[in-house]
């Protein structure tokens, strides 16, 4: 359904080089006919070749962006990436609280494709202990899932181990991306009774920079448009597949994706 009238909303880092961040995750909504709004969580300094500086902003500024979206423009899915500090994450949590939004998808990012940790190391024990469990679905890499859960994954067997793990701290659905394992594509949903495995051929493609980023967004708007979490993610495993093998060359690094291919 286009009709760009669903709101949907990312909470977020800016990527001033528009291919992962607020900027992956409102080219995505706007893509797949939704309405895209965003909280800035902090900006990046940040080109295809790396991250070269980060500021946060204040929690004053981040908790106001919040309230003022609810109050006004209630989105119908929310989505949660880059949060670096364990107070951004804190006031993130006790602000949406208050509005309790039934779709909620976090992306635990941590250290971007480029190498540049995205997330303090001091702030993932609140991203474990309040962040992740308020999450109607996670959706970590096998790193990301490593750090979560202390165990080492090389295969599927890990990553449906791992995930039920994750699942135990209360969250509702975690699915397991397997982007950087060899082989086939392979994506796992676990829910308490639910396991769905998502299979896609590997592109052999360079430009890959935000995909974690155009994933999560595009389950929050497939959710937000009303499909059930597995057909939103079958939706947006198959989007974002079609934007890696569409993607091309900007800039002197890893390229973006192709969130427009369609069109
Ligand atoms: N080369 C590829 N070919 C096809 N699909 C891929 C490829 N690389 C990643 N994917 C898929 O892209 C999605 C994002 O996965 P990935 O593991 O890259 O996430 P990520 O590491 O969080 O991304 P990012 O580095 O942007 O944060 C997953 O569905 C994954 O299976
Ligand atoms: C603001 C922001 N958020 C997320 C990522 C992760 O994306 P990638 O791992 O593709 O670099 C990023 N690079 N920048």
């Amino acid at each position: 359904m286009r009709n760009y009238k669903i709101p949907t909303l990312t909470i977020a880092g800016s990527d001033s080089s528009g291919g992962a961040g607020i900027q992956a995750d409102i080219k995505t909504f706007s893509a797949l006919g939704t309405y895209g709004m965003s909280v800035i969580t902090a900006i990046t300094a940040q080109n295809t070749q790396g991250v070269f500086l980060v500021e946060e902003l204040s929690n004053e500024i981040i908790k106001k962006q919040i309230e003022v979206i609810f109050d006004d423009i209630p989105p119908k899915a929310v989505k949660i990436g880059m949060v670096s500090s364990p107070q951004i994450i804190k006031e993130i949590v006790d602000t949406l609280k208050k509005y309790n939004p039934k779709y909620l998808v976090v992306d635990p990012v941590m250290i971007s494709k480029s190498g540049y940790s995205l997330l303090k190391p001091e702030a993932k024990m609140n991203l474990i202990k309040y962040l992740i469990p308020m999450a109607y679905i996670l959706t970590p890499n096998t790193l990301e899932a490593e750090e979560i859960t202390g165990m080492h994954i090389d295969n599927l067997n890990d990553m449906k181990i791992a995930g039920q793990k994750i699942l135990e701290l209360g969250l509702k659905y975690v699915l397991m991306k397997g982007g950087h394992l060899k082989g086939d594509a392979v994506d796992v949903l676990i829910g308490k009774d639910t396991f769905e495995i998502y299979k896609q051929e590997r592109l052999d493609k360079k430009n890959t920079h935000g995909t974690g980023c155009t994933l999560s967004s595009a389950i929050t708007a497939h959710l937000a448009l009303g499909y059930s979490v597995e057909k939103a993610i079958d939706l947006s495993k198959k989007y974002i597949t079609e934007t890696i093998r569409n993607s091309f060359d900007m800039g002197k690094g890893v390229g973006p994706v192709n969130h427009f291919y369609s069109f």
